[in-house]
């Protein structure tokens, strides 16, 4: 499914009335009914329930005039409280108001202090508040009388359904500017926009209803709309499918390289990430240390030995090794555990120049790749890299906060100058492709945020890969799966699952999306 920026949502809306010659009315009817449709679902008789409509000036609030209109025809008890002057109204919002006035409906502007006192009396009595205040046209901060306003729609206690975004949402980023209305449903027009799955946007937005207003659909495909929410129906097509005759061959070869001494957990459990999504033969090369701890831990995963520092972490000795390794497997996946020494990021960065297969890059072969990035545009595969937010900062040498606070953005403009898929791990993870096309994904929850997650879905991407897989499906199916498998492992108990909880769900997780 697509999802639509403000500016691409409004240029969406321009070109449906002017390009195509739907009245602005008509689409405002379309999104207003849309609401009052979910409101019937939602609290349903109308006609016994009490609604608090809050409009704003511009189109936003019209729609909030078209859902009175409905509400009261269905003998719903309705107030409208206009945040300003009638007269500050205009076009398609202006013919509704004067509509629902002629009706008779009581609007009333808050002007006064006696209005504020009104509002706040509403709201108590109020079944529910329908947030009619801003939509794609919100800029800026919420400060003033609208942060008064959503103050009281906050603390109302009440159901509240947003019109097309939570007033306060920034659509394309999902941050919260200044302030934002809570909201138990949002009903959104067209396309959904970004902000609706980035936190804390999402959060804000509560249950999302996506309503077709009639616009025609060729309008969506002309505006080359880059966004994409990742669901299971992007991914069941993508997944491998296994023949009845499968041998453990034909599942692929994955070649993980990680570990240092007293850091195998990472390593292992990207190898355990790939073996339980499905690939057919892993192989752990590991400094030469290592290998009994790894052995003992790992029953189906080969390890192979690679020359280590004295420091106990792969050395620049290693890279010989791990070439003949990659020479006899579909994909490698490098970095967790590996640790910071110097010629164990001198070898990182060799492997990474030399190497022709597909790589997925990780944790500390991503510390390797500060000040490096450069290397990546001449990888014969495209790379996949996964960083979580702190990991993208040190690469891009922005704040952790400023990465957070443009989540799209940013990956989008590392994939497009590194050459590769960005995998911006994070709530939600979001996946950059150097064309500009992003996928924001829907799936996990705040109990993956426990240590060796991120590894788990190194091997999940690798794993993917290995069975056949382009890096680009690899990458967008793999952070669906892997949110998915974190969903199965929090129904038994979010805090406190671990990562480990999380690939022995892996495969439930498949069956979940595949049915088999
Ligand atoms: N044909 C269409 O465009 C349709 C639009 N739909 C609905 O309309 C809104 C977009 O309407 P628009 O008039 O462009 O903007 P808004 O109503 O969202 O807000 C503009 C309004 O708000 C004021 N404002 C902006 N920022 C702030 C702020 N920080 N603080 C206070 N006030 C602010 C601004 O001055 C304007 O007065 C879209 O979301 C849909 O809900 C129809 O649904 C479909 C057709
Ligand atoms: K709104």
């Amino acid at each position: 499914m697509r999802a639509a920026t403000a500016n691409e949502m409004r240029e969406i809306d321009r070109s449906a009335i002017h390009d195509y010659g739907i009245p602005g009315a008509v689409l405002m009817e379309n999104a207003g009914v849309a609401v009052v449709r979910q409101l019937e679902i939602i609290i349903e008789p109308i006609s016994e329930r009490k609604f608090c409509i809050l409009a704003g000036k511009g189109n936003n609030g019209g729609d909030g005039y078209v859902i009175a209109r409905h509400l009261v025809n269905q003998g719903g008890k309705v107030k409208v409280f206009l945040l300003g002057e009638k007269a500050a109204v205009s076009g398609d919002a202006r013919i509704n108001l004067d509509i629902i006035d002629r009706m008779g409906i009581d609007i009333i502007e808050i002007t006064t202090e006696r209005d504020w006192d009104k509002i706040k009396v509403a709201a108590t009595f109020a079944d529910c508040l329908v947030d009619a205040l801003l939509g794609t046209g919100f800029r800026g901060e919420i400060d003033g009388e609208m942060a008064l306003l959503i103050d009281i729609i906050n603390d109302a206690g009440k159901l509240v359904v947003a019109v097309d975004i939570p007033s306060g949402v920034d659509a394309d980023t999902g941050r919260v500017c200044g302030k934002a209305v809570q909201a138990s449903h949002t009903v959104t027009f067209g396309l959904p926009k970004p902000g609706l799955f980035l936190y804390p946007g999402a959060e804000y937005a509560g249950e999302l209803t996506v309503a077709d207003i009639g616009i025609p659909a060729a309008i969506i495909v002309e505006q080359n709309i880059k966004q994409n929410i990742v669901m299971a129906g992007t991914i069941r097509p993508i997944l491998p499918r296994r023949s009845p005759a499968a041998h453990k061959g034909m599942s692929g070869r994955v070649a993980v390289v990680g570990g240092s001494r007293g850091l195998s957990g990472a390593a292992a459990m990207t190898a355990e990430g790939a073996l339980r999504v499905g690939a057919g033969l892993i192989t752990l090369a590991a400094p030469g240390s290592l290998q009994d701890v790894l052995a003992i831990k790992l029953t189906e995963v080969m390890t192979r030995p690679l020359a280590e520092t004295a420091a106990g972490t792969i050395s620049q000795e290693a890279v010989v090794e791990i070439a003949a390794l990659a020479a006899d497997s579909d994909v490698l996946a490098i970095g967790p555990g590996l640790g910071r020494h110097e010629d164990t990021t001198a070898a990182v960065r060799a492997v990474i120049e030399t190497l022709e297969c597909p790589l997925v890059i990780d944790a500390d072969a991503l510390y390797a790749l500060v000040g490096h990035t450069d290397m990546l545009a001449d990888c014969a595969a495209l790379p996949v890299l996964t960083p979580h937010p702190g990991e993208m900062a040190r690469l891009t040498g922005l704040s952790t906060q400023a990465v957070n606070a443009d989540r799209v953005r940013v990956a989008r403009q590392a994939a497009g100058e590194w050459g590769s898929i960005v995998v911006l791990k994070g709530a939600r993870t979001v996946v950059a492709f150097p064309d500009g096309e992003v996928y924001i994904n829907t799936t996990g929850n705040a109990g993956m945020a426990t240590g060796g997650t991120g590894d788990a879905l190194t091997g999940i991407i690798a794993g993917l890969i290995a069975q056949g897989l382009s890096s680009h499906d690899a990458a967008v199916a793999g952070v669906y799966i892997h949110g998915l498998a974190g969903d199965v492992a929090a129904a038994s108990g979010m805090v406190g699952m671990s990562a480990t909880d999380l690939i022995k769900a892996l495969p439930a997780a498949l069956y979940g999306i595949k049915g088999y």
